[in-house]
């Protein structure tokens, strides 16, 4: 269970975003809205890489911003940008060393880690230089290392983004599949759609927040209409 109790963001004179209360229970979560609506500042609230302004975040109880470590070792993040997260020189080594913070004994990491590589359809790539992986495979690689970390949540910001249309729908249907919990900010409809529940953030405000299939269908409706600025026609927050 992930709780925000009166928790705004501000950066400097402007709120990114408004004030929120809201417990996210359901297993798959997605947040929708329109670019700088505040998605990725709201999930970065999950596991401490924003901190709010005021309010707190717990993630099992956890009060975040007090047990950053705690928490970052229950929530894994996979960031739209993979450099952002890929460290290792060669995605063998850098799923190994997600394995190694798993407390996976050593002897048992390289062939873990190319069982995982292969499961993500990546095992041709093992052991070659990160650099020469397609930005695609490395967004891949990226969500096969947080995996292997075992996360009871994952919180993902964007994942999609440098995905061709078979590698899109391919890591939708893992995420969707995964037994953590997911919370996934996305572009991606269909993605957001089969979730349980979806937040509609517009202008730093959750004005829409329901079962999923509705909220994104009001936000599709209301993003095609061009009409900009809040009003859902769908569930009320
Ligand atoms: N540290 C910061 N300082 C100033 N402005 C910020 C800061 N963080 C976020 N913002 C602003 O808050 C707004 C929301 O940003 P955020 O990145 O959360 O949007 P987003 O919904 O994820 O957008 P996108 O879909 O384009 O990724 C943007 O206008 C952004 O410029």
């Amino acid at each position: 269970m992930i709780r925000l109790e009166g928790v705004r963001v501000a950066a400097g004179e402007r709120t990114v975003l408004h004030e929120l209360d809201l417990e996210l229970a359901e297993r798959r979560i997605a947040v929708v809205g329109a670019n700088g609506s505040g998605k990725s500042t709201f999930v970065r609230l999950l596991n401490g890489l924003v901190l709010p302004s005021a309010g707190a975040v717990s993630v099992d109880g956890v009060h975040v911003e007090r047990h950053l470590d705690r928490v970052r070792r229950q929530v894994g993040f996979v960031f739209t940008d993979p450099d952002a997260q890929l460290v290792m020189p060669t995605p063998a080594e850098d799923v190994e060393l997600s394995l190694r913070r798993a407390g996976v004994p050593a002897r048992q990491r390289r062939a873990r880690a190319l069982q995982l590589l292969a499961e993500h359809g990546l095992q041709d790539h093992a052991d070659v230089s990160v650099r020469t992986l397609s930005s695609g495979q490395r967004q891949l690689l990226a969500l096969t290392a947080v995996l292997a970390t075992g996360p009871a949540v994952l919180v993902c910001d964007e994942p999609t983004t440098l995905l061709d249309l078979r590698h899109g729908a391919r890591v939708a249907a893992l995420l969707l599949a995964q037994p953590a919990q997911l919370v996934v900010a996305t572009h991606h409809l269909e993605l957001a759609a089969a979730a349980e529940r979806a937040l509609w953030i517009d202008a730093g405000r959750v004005v829409a927040d329901g079962p999923a299939a509705a909220v994104v269908a009001a936000y599709r409706a209301h993003a095609l209409a061009g009409t900009g600025g809040a009003g859902p026609g769908g569930p009320g927050p």
